[in-house]
């Protein structure tokens, strides 16, 4: 377990002024010597001219140097008086020595130098590194740690000079320096229990999360290790993230108690995270080997229609004409305007012959329902070379059609023979219904807007999320047979009959049910209960008398309307759950930011006032308490239950007292979090001012 005593590490800190705080004399908690000197005041603030250049600097205490000596510490800086026991190399302080000898090769050292014993006598650091140089070690290549331009290009941290290594040096070879290996990129997806975990994957497209699951066969751009591959060139500059680091870790739920908790209870689900993240992904997707021209204002196009190869240029083949009868083009692009990612549809070749056409788009845009892709805009074009008409839509990432879902060569359906069992038939009848109820929705509003979907087949209904709908590419057939001579009162009626058609092909898991309707609705009639084959009866016949209407539809489907809201609202009140679980780390972020924005910062490490005062001086110690606590073998001990709980408590600003330990072990604090909390907002208030 962890225990309250914060690694002694880092330079000796002033002492505090902090007033607020109450002394503790009590024997060391943890038995280490030194740790508590019962003589000196808890608020231990000295006058600097009282025979301060008598006192031994703690720093060379500690650490046998002080990097302030020459900058104006005013303590003493001989070595010669110190005794065997404060001496940093005596056994009996082997954990300073570990964190010296950590500390040798980092950004604040002095220059390395060759030939000095490994231990950290005073004269090594400061003499000058290059009068202790072999002649041979001075001709070798000076090396170069290998780091990632990512790396190489971050701030240097201070303005000390970073060290020089001669790896031909014998006494480098001898000491068992290990070249740096540093990642190429940070991987910031890491969950806390995983950080230790490296598990990057040897071949990086296993773990593609670009291209979606259905994709992957399908994708001419997502063949796995081919180099030709126009992901190639963008994976090896993107490293993908480490989903399987999302799996959730043991121990599971019934190995704990209950009011135990995992890591993973206090988070957002990893499969929503995971979802979430591969759609973000998918979003700022971009392929840089494929140069599109930017069209109005839309920039940086991605091609989304992947099915077959589409050659471009001089040779390229006439590509079979689409649902539309020109051949089509989908593209992901972002819009300048207001940055957002939109999806374009192309179709080649078409010209348009009446103004009045387009115009048909603006009735579209009206049309706002859950279920239907919303169109933003319709233009003409010749970018690409060709008259084209390109329509402008809503993005979901990662979407799919109906078609890809039920019938793509990869669907999950493929191998489904419904009827046999008698759960598959359950699952399917509940998702029938809410494909039913969600098209009926769609269709609602765009009969109610005076127009009609013309796009209810599986080639043209989005999935894009769990049993979620929507329909996509209304108006295109609006503008492209703008003067068909249709009535609307037969187009709506043919929005019905497409409903049955579609309805009926995956209820039966056919493509090609609507060839055998006979046969189709008695194995309908013998798998669900009847009353989805007599919607479909509705459908396809409509009523003895007159035309369907959305009424008499809706009457028939009442009872599974209310049902799939329910769900709906089931499923609200999940996310929201999901949601508080990243609110609260939201704050406690924001609140951990307070703390990054007033621990160490360097253009105020030598302003007494700001470094030297209490408040940032209790709330360093608070900053160990929290992160840096070490068990009683000296090790780090990484409990999230426990900064979390320092954190909660913090920022409820409780009367619990704790004790804070000094960085040297000379000092206890007693102190509750209402005070650390109003320290933290004294000091970052005192930023505000300053900034
Ligand atoms: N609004 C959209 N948001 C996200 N992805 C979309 C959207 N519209 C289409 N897509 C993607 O583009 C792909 C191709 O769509 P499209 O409608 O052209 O299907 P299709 O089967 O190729 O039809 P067609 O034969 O008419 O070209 C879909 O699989 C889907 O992944």
């Amino acid at each position: 377990m962890s225990s309250l005593n914060p690694r002694a590490e880092g330079p000796s800190s002033p002492p505090p002024s902090y007033s607020a705080v109450s002394g503790l004399k009590t024997p060391p908690p943890n038995g280490r010597a030194g740790l508590y000197n019962g003589n000196s005041s808890v608020s231990p603030r000295r006058g600097k001219g009282e025979a301060a250049n008598q006192t031994q600097c703690r720093n060379i205490v500690i650490y046998g140097y002080c990097r302030y000596q020459d900058r104006g510490c005013i303590f003493n800086h001989d070595t010669s008086n110190i005794s065997p026991s404060k001496n940093p190399t005596s056994p009996g302080q082997s954990h300073l020595n570990a964190d010296m000898s950590k500390r040798k090769l980092n950004v604040e050292s002095a220059s390395f130098t060759p030939g000095q014993s490994p231990s950290f006598g005073n004269a090594v650091m400061a003499s000058p590194p290059q009068s202790k140089l072999s002649t041979k070690a001075l001709e070798a290549a000076v090396f170069t740690p290998r780091m990632s331009a990512l790396t190489a290009a971050a701030p240097p941290v201070t303005n000390a000079p970073l060290p020089q290594m001669n790896l031909m040096d014998p006494m480098i070879q001898g000491t068992n320096y290990i070249q740096p290996e540093i990642p190429p990129f940070p991987n910031l997806s890491q969950t806390f229990d995983g950080m230790s975990i490296d598990q990057t994957p040897q071949n990086p497209y296993e773990y593609n999360p670009v291209a979606p699951q259905h994709h992957q066969q399908v994708n001419p751009y997502a063949h796995q290790n081919n180099p030709g591959d126009v992901y190639y060139g963008q994976q090896s500059y993107q490293q993908p993230l480490q989903y399987h680091l999302y799996a959730p870790l043991g121990p599971h739920k019934q190995n704990l108690l209950s009011f135990q908790r995992t890591v993973h209870d206090i988070f957002l689900k990893d499969n929503i995270r995971e979802d979430l993240q591969k759609k973000a992904e998918a979003t700022l997707q971009v392929i840089p080997s494929i140069t599109l021209p930017n069209v109005d204002s839309y920039h940086s196009l991605v091609p989304l229609d992947l099915h077959v190869a589409k050659p471009q240029g001089k040779n390229a083949q006439p590509q079979p004409a689409s649902t539309f009868g020109h051949t089509s083009w989908v593209y992901k692009a972002t819009n300048n305007k207001d940055g957002l990612v939109y999806i374009l549809r192309r179709l080649e070749g078409f010209r348009l012959s009446n103004e009045k056409a387009i115009r048909v788009v603006e009735h579209w845009k009206r049309v706002l329902n859950a279920n239907v892709v919303t169109v933003h805009d319709a233009f003409t074009t010749r970018v690409f070379g060709d008259n084209s008409i390109v329509f402008v839509f809503d993005y979901f990432p990662n979407a799919q059609t109906l078609q890809e879902v039920h019938f793509g060569t990869n669907s999950r359906y493929q191998n489904r023979h419904h009827g046999t069992n008698q759960n598959q038939n359950a699952n399917t009848e509940h998702m029938l219904w809410t494909y039913i109820v969600q098209i009926a929705s769609a269709l609602k509003t765009i009969h109610a807007a005076g127009l009609a979907a013309r796009t209810i087949q599986p080639n043209k209904i989005l999935l894009t999320n769990k049993n979620r709908i929507r329909i996509n590419c209304c108006s295109i057939f609006d503008v492209i047979h703008y003067e068909g001579g249709r009535t609307l009162l037969d187009l709506q009626q043919d929005d019905y009959v497409a409903f049955g058609k579609l309805i009926l092909s995956i209820a039966c898991n056919n493509p090609h049910a609507m060839h055998n309707a006979q046969k189709s609705m008695d194995f309908v009639g013998r798998t669900f209960p009847s009353d989805l084959k007599n919607f479909l009866l509705y459908l396809f016949n409509g009523p003895t008398v007159g035309v369907r209407t959305m009424e008499e539809m809706f009457s028939m489907i009442s009872f599974q309307v209310i049902q799939n809201f329910d769900s709906s609202l089931h499923q609200n009140d999940v996310l929201e759950s999901q949601l508080s679980k990243e609110l609260e780390n939201a704050r406690l972020v924001r609140l951990l930011c307070k703390f990054g924005f007033i621990n160490e910062r360097p253009e105020f490490a030598h302003d007494h006032k700001w470094s030297e005062t209490g408040d940032r001086y209790l709330i360093m110690l608070f900053r160990d308490y929290v992160f840096h606590q070490v068990d009683e073998n000296g090790n780090p001990v990484l409990d999230l239950v426990h900064v979390l709980t320092c954190l909660n408590k913090l920022d409820a600003g409780t009367d619990e007292k704790i004790m804070l330990v000094s960085r040297d072990e000379q000092n206890c604090l007693i102190v509750t979090f209402r005070e650390l909390k109003r320290a933290i907002e004294a000091s970052f208030s005192e930023l505000q001012k300053r900034g």
